[in-house]
């Protein structure tokens, strides 16, 4: 083996709306580090540069939001990093010029930006200069937007495939091999794409996920949990009316907590049996799940099988804290005694 040989120290970005992000999101980065590892690259880091509000797509929500959701879809890689550079500029950034900035405070020593610093501290010999370069990583229907008049300016492209790179991550209604063939440009600067396909073929979008959401169905498993807000709801809800309320079982839950009790007025003609015990799934509230909030939730559930609900003011209270944990523990005999109850 060549002593000399040094991989090339790369860094991938990928610029989008991440609206919301998705699973797929995070798969392309792992799909590119593993193909340029394999092609003598030492993948040093990955960003995720979502795009400015005033880019104005239909449906966007807030930067702020997007970037918190983000933060929390990387909570489980070690080398992806969300960069908010592009949404903190004036209004929106070309991408020529993103990867410009980019790549520029990766190879500064003194950058502030916490990406780089991480992604610094991922070199083994910091040799200087840093030598870090950047590439584009990308969906082919990025790729492919490159041929929608006035969206791209042909000198960025150039720039953007020479200086940089491209990878390109194969999506299903995509060619991007026929693409190129069909470009005179990207023809010509061929060498430096990269077409990765996915074999494990995965039409995940934000699109979908948005739709999904908006006809109230679950998209568990598209996105990270922390992100759709979704989280196991561990525990019991107590829905007694205050004169069914007996001692037995007011001294039992008291000893419990956390436990959601829920009062609620006698029905004229009582809907439910005398204690109901439910297992539910409670979502946090954001702009992506407005309908799913917690307290939503279980007021749905309850208008469905309660009649005339009036919720204490501590239940109120823990239902609306959005910062509450979701999570709940009940003891197993409590559990049981309460299911006792339930079928006497
Ligand atoms: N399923 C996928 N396969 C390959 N690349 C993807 C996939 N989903 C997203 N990407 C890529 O991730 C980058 C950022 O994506 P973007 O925010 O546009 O997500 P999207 O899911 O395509 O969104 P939308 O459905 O809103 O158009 C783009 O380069 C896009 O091509
Ligand atoms: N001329 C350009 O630099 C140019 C044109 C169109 C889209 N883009 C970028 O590509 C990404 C496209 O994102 P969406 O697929 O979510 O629309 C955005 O980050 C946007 O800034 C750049």
């Amino acid at each position: 083996m060549n002593k000399c040989f040094k991989p090339t120290r790369t860094v991938l970005i990928a610029v989008g709306s991440f609206n919301p992000p998705t699973n797929m999101h995070l798969r392309i980065f792992e799909l590119a580090k593993d193909f340029l590892q394999k092609n003598d690259h030492e993948v040093l880091g990955g960003i995720i540069s979502p795009v400015h509000d005033q880019y104005g797509k239909k449906g966007l929500v807030s930067a702020e939001h997007r970037c918190s959701m983000l933060k929390l879809a990387v909570e489980t890689s070690n080398w992806v990093n969300i960069s908010e550079w592009e949404t903190q500029q004036e209004g929106w950034t070309r991408t020529a010029e993103s990867l410009k900035f980019h790549k520029k405070a990766l190879n500064d020593t003194n950058s502030e930006f916490d990406w780089a610093k991480k992604i610094q501290a991922k070199m083994l010999d910091k040799e200087f200069p840093l030598n870090i370069n950047l590439k584009l990583l990308c969906g082919a229907d990025l790729i492919e937007s490159f041929a929608v008049p006035g969206l791209w300016k042909d000198e960025d492209i150039e720039d953007i495939v020479s200086n940089y790179g491209l990878v390109v991550i194969s999506r299903s209604g995509s060619n991007p091999q026929q693409f190129i063939y069909e470009s005179d440009l990207l023809t010509r600067l061929q060498r430096n794409i990269s077409i990765v396909p996915e074999w494990i073929t995965n039409e995940i979008s934000s699109t979908k996920i948005r739709r999904a959401l908006s006809r109230g169905e679950s998209v568990r498993y598209l996105t990270s949990d922390s992100v759709s807000g979704v989280s196991e709801f561990d525990g019991i809800v107590l829905a007694v009316s205050r004169c069914q309320v007996g001692d037995v079982i007011e001294s039992l839950v008291s000893s419990v907590s956390p436990l959601l009790r829920l009062y609620f007025s006698p029905c004229l003609t009582p809907a439910t049996s005398d204690i109901k015990i439910e297992r539910l799934e409670l979502y946090r509230l954001n702009e992506i799940n407005p309908n799913s909030c917690g307290s939503f939730i279980i007021y749905k559930w309850l208008e469905e099988n309660i009649c005339s609900l009036s919720v204490d003011k501590l239940t109120k209270r823990f239902l609306l804290d959005q910062s509450q944990t979701t999570s709940f523990s009940v003891s197993k005999e409590l559990q049981e005694c309460a299911q006792l109850n339930y079928h006497q």
